[in-house]
Formats: C-alpha cells, sequence, structure tokens
C-alpha cells in the first residue's frame, strides 16, 4: 500500500472539483434534504469558485492516492485566507475528506500530519478547525489527533442554520510529524 500526497493546482480543478462534490455528497446527504445539499454543492464547488481558491496564496489543497489512485484531499489556509479571524500565528484544516472506500487507512491522519508540518514549518502556535456538530465520525477523528472544542460558529447549509464546533489543538510544545 503506497501513499502518495501532492499539492495541486489550477490543472486539477476539474479532479478537485469531481472529489469535492463526492466527497461531500457521500458524507452529508443523509442529514440533509436535497434541496439543501444542491445549494451548497454549487455554491462551494462551481469552477469560478475553485479557481479564485486554487489561486490564493495565504490557501493550499493536497491531493492523497492510495496505490496512485486518487483517495482524497486536503485544504489549509492561513493568514486572512482563515474563515474565522483566528490570528496570524494560526492555521485552519478547512477540509479533510477521504473517499468512502479509502477510509479507515491512515489515510486522513496522513493529511492531518502534513497540515501539522506545514504549521510547525511557518512558525504556527496553533492548528484548529470548524467541524458540524453532527459529523460525530470527523468529531471522533479529530479528537483522536488531540483537538479540543474550544467554541462554535453557525454556518448555512442552503437556508438551515447549522452549528460547528470550533476544535483547536496548540503546537507550543509539539513537532510531531
Ligand atoms: C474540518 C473538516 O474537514 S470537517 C469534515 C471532515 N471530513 C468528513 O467528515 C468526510 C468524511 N470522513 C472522512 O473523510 C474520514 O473518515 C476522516 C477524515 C474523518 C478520517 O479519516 P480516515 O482516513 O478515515 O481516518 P484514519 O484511518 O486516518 O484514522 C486515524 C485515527 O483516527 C481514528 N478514527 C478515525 N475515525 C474514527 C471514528 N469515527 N471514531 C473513532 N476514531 C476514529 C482511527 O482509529 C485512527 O486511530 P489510530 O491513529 O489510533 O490508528
Amino acid at each position: 500500500m503506497t501513499q502518495k500526497i501532492r499539492q495541486c493546482n489550477l490543472s486539477d480543478i476539474k479532479t478537485l472539483q469531481e472529489i469535492s462534490i463526492e466527497t461531500f455528497n457521500d458524507t452529508f446527504k443523509d442529514q440533509n434534504s436535497p434541496e439543501n445539499m444542491a445549494t451548497y454543492l454549487e455554491k462551494a464547488f462551481n469552477l469560478e469558485q475553485l479557481k479564485d481558491e486554487l489561486a490564493t496564496a495565504a490557501s493550499q489543497f493536497y491531493f492523497i492516492y492510495l496505490n496512485d489512485e486518487i483517495a482524497g484531499y486536503l485544504k489549509i489556509n492561513i493568514l486572512d485566507a482563515q474563515s474565522e479571524k483566528m490570528g496570524d500565528d494560526s492555521l485552519e484544516i478547512e477540509r479533510i475528506y477521504i473517499r468512502s472506500s479509502f477510509q479507515k487507512h491512515g489515510l486522513g491522519k496522513s493529511l492531518y500530519q502534513k497540515a501539522i508540518a506545514y504549521a510547525n514549518e511557518w512558525g504556527k502556535k496553533k492548528i484548529w478547525l470548524g467541524v458540524w456538530e453532527k459529523n460525530e465520525n470527523a468529531i471522533a477523528f479529530y479528537k483522536k489527533m488531540g483537538f479540543e472544542q474550544s467554541g462554535s460558529h453557525s454556518f448555512y447549509m442552503g437556508d438551515e442554520e447549522q452549528i460547528d464546533l470550533i476544535m483547536v489543538k496548540s503546537l507550543t510544545n509539539s513537532f510531531e510529524g
């Protein structure tokens, strides 16, 4: 089983759109109305939006492959690209999404470790993320990775207001890879 992680660029936009829609759908379609899912997918993953995000210097996307097959992706943000004002000493994991058939093989952890490595390289003191309060699997995964809840914010899925838990991990004494 060979894992590979590589940074995405503009030429990856179609693949990024496909894997974003597939993984978002698989994760949330059972707990949300088709209308709200469709509204969100169109807003978050249209090609213009993804093009802007790929061109943002303070955001980076990575694909992870298992045995040369695309298995998931990571999006990280720093500085003003963070979706909350968490300060210049923090890095946001905006998304870790692993395709269903590749979950529980250690790939989510590999992407988390990639984010930690960049946070340490760039001298960040904390790493944080927002996760839907009903996404129990992701909350359990991030707790396992050492994150703790520090607050919450609201978020719109179509016309439904939802709560995201803000989870934070301090890096001050941590140089794990
Ligand atoms: C900020 C955000 O991105 S929020 C959205 C998060 N993404 C999603 O919800 C999309 C759907 N889910 C996924 O993509 C994946 O299941 C993830 C990202 C949550 C986890 O990635 P995976 O590759 O499945 O997890 P991975 O195999 O790397 O597990 C790492 C560790 O977490 C543990 N873990 C993973 N999922 C769970 C869970 N549901 N409950 C308890 N522990 C878990 C594993 O047992 C493993 O422990 P170990 O280090 O002791 O062996």
